[in-house]
């Protein structure tokens, strides 16, 4: 008997496309805060997760494993590669839906060992939306976009508000944060004027 959740996305999911300001296919996306332990170029242990809008608005993440990241000898653990995909799947959603969520529920398929040294390919997609209720699915391939499925994951995200992390997050890194998304709006509309003076 499977234990995954079934009827995905749930009956009252309705379908969802990308928000009119989503990233265009092919704009590679920006870390979302320097000390996140997914993306983050400032965390030496962390994933480096480095992330892109596919043709197809999926969103298409790699990440490298290394020494750091073992559970076995030689092979990653499992518990940060559920964190690769919560990472490639909230960037999904925060990305193409441009709005604040959290992970409100994670599941992860383990399909094949992910050995150190191999490079995960997680092609995430949006599956539905039902209120505040995100559906988001990923896979993930060893070291090419068609290689071995090695993981699945699906994710509920749940839209919230700005007090989310004012009440429960620390000040000074939302400080942070805020500096860091201000810069990176003014980079991307520099580029824009770049691309299309
Ligand atoms: C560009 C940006 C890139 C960002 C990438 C970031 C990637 C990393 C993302 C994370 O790791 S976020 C950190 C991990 N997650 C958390 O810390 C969330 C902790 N949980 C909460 O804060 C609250 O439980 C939550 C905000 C998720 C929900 O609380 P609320 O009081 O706002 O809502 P509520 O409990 O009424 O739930 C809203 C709906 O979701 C449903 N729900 C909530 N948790 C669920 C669950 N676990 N399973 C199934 N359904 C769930 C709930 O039943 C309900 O459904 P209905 O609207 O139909 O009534």
């Amino acid at each position: 008997m499977s234990s995954r959740t079934e009827n995905w996305p749930p009956a009252d999911a309705e379908p969802v496309g990308p928000h009119p300001d989503a990233p265009a296919p092919g704009t590679e996306l920006s870390e979302h805060y320097a000390e996140c332990f997914g993306c983050g170029h400032e965390v030496e242990l962390g994933l480096h997760l480095r992330s892109a809008v596919a043709d197809d608005m999926s969103v298409v993440s790699t990440f490298t494993v290394r020494k750091d990241h073992q559970g076995a000898p030689g092979l990653a653990h499992g518990g940060l590669l559920a964190c690769a995909f919560d990472e490639a799947l909230g960037s999904t959603v925060g990305n193409l839906l441009r709005t604040p969520t959290v992970t409100a529920r994670l599941e992860t398929d383990f399909v094949r060992p992910v050995p150190v040294g191999s490079t995960l390919h997680i092609a995430a997609r949006l599956d539905g939306r039902s209120g505040r209720k995100t559906y988001v699915s990923a896979e993930g391939r060893l070291d090419a976009d068609d290689g071995p499925v090695a993981l699945r994951a699906r994710a509920l995200f749940v839209t919230v508000g700005v007090d989310h992390f004012t009440t429960h997050g620390d000040p000074d890194a939302i400080e942070k944060f805020r500096q860091t998304a201000e810069a990176e709006a003014a980079a991307a509309e520099q580029r824009g004027w770049d691309v299309n003076p």
